[in-house]
């Protein structure tokens, strides 16, 4: 797991690592340059590019310096330096590394404050004025020049965070960035690059290691982390010898009605596929044979709107409710006489969290250990409107709490908030997933796994990694433009293979 760290934190292992390892700062300036320019020159092969390197003062500036000089160095023809002198202020590390390059001979401009931005006509811009050191919004002489250079419109690296964005609190909706095509950041992703809002200024980005110090950054106490794939590997279980179908649980899926059966066919269909023991799904007659045609391996119990099911609540390891299952009294009704009759924790979803919103008295009676897998506009119809992501991180965060139960907040990014006030940032999914019936899918997934008597926080972390990353396996190799979820369903058995070799 992965700690992601706030810009101060960042600053604190910087400060330990040059201590402990023990390092100069110049040298690890050097160290992160070096990393930088790896990825720049493997992506950008083209030498007869122009490239300006715009440097501030501080240590984003010194960065900015010396990959100018390792550019250099490798044979980058056309390359010209821009110093933002808007500060009185210049870091040790950029006087060492401005007196460093000036003996390549590589161009020098200064930009003075209230001096028109220079005429800018490079192809490519690297952006080394501000980084993690941004401490207000910016305004006057950077957000001149930095409002120029959206404006024209270059291929624009950002070296560790774009200039003007704030890795961590809220992002501002008039903030002014300078939108990167591409951020090479340091050691790790940041926390706000992994919110949607990041999307209007990052294009896409890398993260290169710089060789901070890891036990430092292990211990450091953050509510952030990121799941990368040995995690997941430590948390799947094998299929044993000896096992049979009672090994792996019964799985009761909640779910579908006249004109959305296919929401608890996908639904069913997962948690089947994602290994569950035995799949039951609870439906109305109207889907039944749906049901029996496209899945004989799921049995079905059927429910009507007038009476509530006869559910054998001991039968069940668990439940997954809510997909395609409409609102209404007699939805309530079934709520309510699960959280009473059912012990164990379940899945709630789409429909049966949008019945919860409309009666909130049931917020409180959600048993604990459960999980919600909301998208965010589910999200804010149960626990109000928000402004931001980085607002709903931290709702998510306390009502998880509050709850005792899991929140999934569905994205690109997909969140896990857990009770212990944790948030875990998934690495896997992918646009080519954004279709109609892929939460469904989801559900499923994750009511499987719980089935399967992984703790709910485990379930959610595999749950949500596998689902993307089936997505993944199928779309990015051939860059498709979309998968769809019954596609995905099928390929959850390969990916869990894969994840246990
Ligand atoms: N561990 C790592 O990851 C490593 C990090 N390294 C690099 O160091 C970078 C961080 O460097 P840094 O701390 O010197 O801060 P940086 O971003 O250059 O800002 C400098 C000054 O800008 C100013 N300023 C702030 N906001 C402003 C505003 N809105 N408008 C105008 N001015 C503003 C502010 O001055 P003040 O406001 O205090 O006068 C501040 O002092 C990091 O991103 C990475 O590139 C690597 O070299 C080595 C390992
Ligand atoms: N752009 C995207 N990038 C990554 N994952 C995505 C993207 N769009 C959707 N997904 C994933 O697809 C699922 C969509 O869930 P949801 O919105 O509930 O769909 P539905 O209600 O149609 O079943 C979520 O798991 C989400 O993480
Ligand atoms: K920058």
């Amino acid at each position: 797991m992965l700690p992601l760290l706030t810009s101060k934190q960042i600053h604190e292992a910087d400060a330990y690592t040059i201590t402990h390892e023990p390092i100069s700062s110049i040298d690890l300036m050097e160290r992160a340059s070096k990393a930088f320019v790896g990825w720049f020159i493997n992506h950008f092969q083209d030498k007869q590019q122009s490239i300006a390197v715009y440097c501030g003062t501080g240590n984003n500036g010194g960065d900015g310096l010396a990959i100018a000089r390792l550019l250099h160095e490798h044979g980058y023809k056309k390359l010209q330096i821009k110093i933002t002198r808007f500060s009185e202020k210049a870091s040790n590390d950029f006087n060492t590394n401005l007196k460093r390059v000036v003996k390549t001979n590589v161009p020098i401009a200064e930009i003075q404050p209230g001096q028109e931005p220079l005429k800018e006509s490079a192809d490519i811009i690297i952006d080394a004025m501000l980084g993690s050191g941004l401490n207000k919004p910016l305004e006057g002489d950077y957000k001149y020049l930095v409002d120029y250079l959206n404006s024209i419109d270059k291929t624009v690296v950002a070296v560790d965070i774009p200039t003007g964005f704030f890795t961590d609190g809220e992002i501002t909706k008039d903030a002014t960035v300078l939108k990167a095509d591409l951020a090479i950041t340091f050691q790790q992703p940041k926390v706000n690059f992994l919110l949607p809002e990041s999307g209007q200024y990052i294009g896409c980005c890398e993260v290169v290691k710089i060789g901070l110090d890891e036990t430092f950054l292990n211990s450091i106490d953050t509510p952030y982390f990121y799941v990368e794939e040995k995690d997941i590997r430590r948390i799947i279980k094998p299929r044993k010898r000896f096992s049979n179908k009672g090994t792996y649980g019964h799985a009761l899926i909640v779910a579908g009605k006249e004109k959305t059966m296919g929401a608890a066919l996908l639904c069913a269909s997962a948690c089947a596929h994602t290994g569950a023991g035995l799949t039951t799904a609870c439906i109305p007659q109207s889907g039944l044979i749906a049901l029996n045609t496209s899945m004989p391996e799921i049995m079905a119990l059927l429910r009507n709107a007038d009476e509530l099911p006869d559910i054998e609540w001991d039968k069940f390891s668990t439940m997954g409710i809510g997909p395609g299952l409409g609102k209404g009294n007699s939805i309530l009704k079934l709520l309510t006489a699960i959280f009473e009759n059912f012990d164990k924790p379940v899945i709630i979803d789409a429909d049966a969290l949008n019945v919860i919103s409309d009666n909130h008295q049931l917020v409180s009676k959600i048993t604990k250990g459960s999980i919600l897998t909301p998208h965010m506009k589910e999200f804010d119809r149960l626990f109000g409107e928000h402004t931001s992501w980085w607002q709903r991180l931290q709702t998510a965060k306390l009502k998880a709490k509050e709850l005792g139960i899991y929140i999934i907040l569905k994205n690109d990014y997909t969140i896990v908030a857990t009770p212990d006030e944790k948030l875990y940032f998934n690495s896997t999914s992918n646009a080519a997933m954004a279709s109609g019936g892929m939460g469904d899918v989801l559900t499923g997934v994750i009511t499987s796994l719980l089935a399967q008597k992984y703790s709910p926080l485990d379930a959610c972390l595999l749950g949500v990694y596998i689902h993307g990353k089936a997505g993944d396996e199928l779309a990015l190799p051939s860059r498709l433009h979309v998968v769809l979820p019954s596609r995905l369903i099928s390929q959850i058995p390969v990916t869990m293979a894969k994840l246990k070799a």
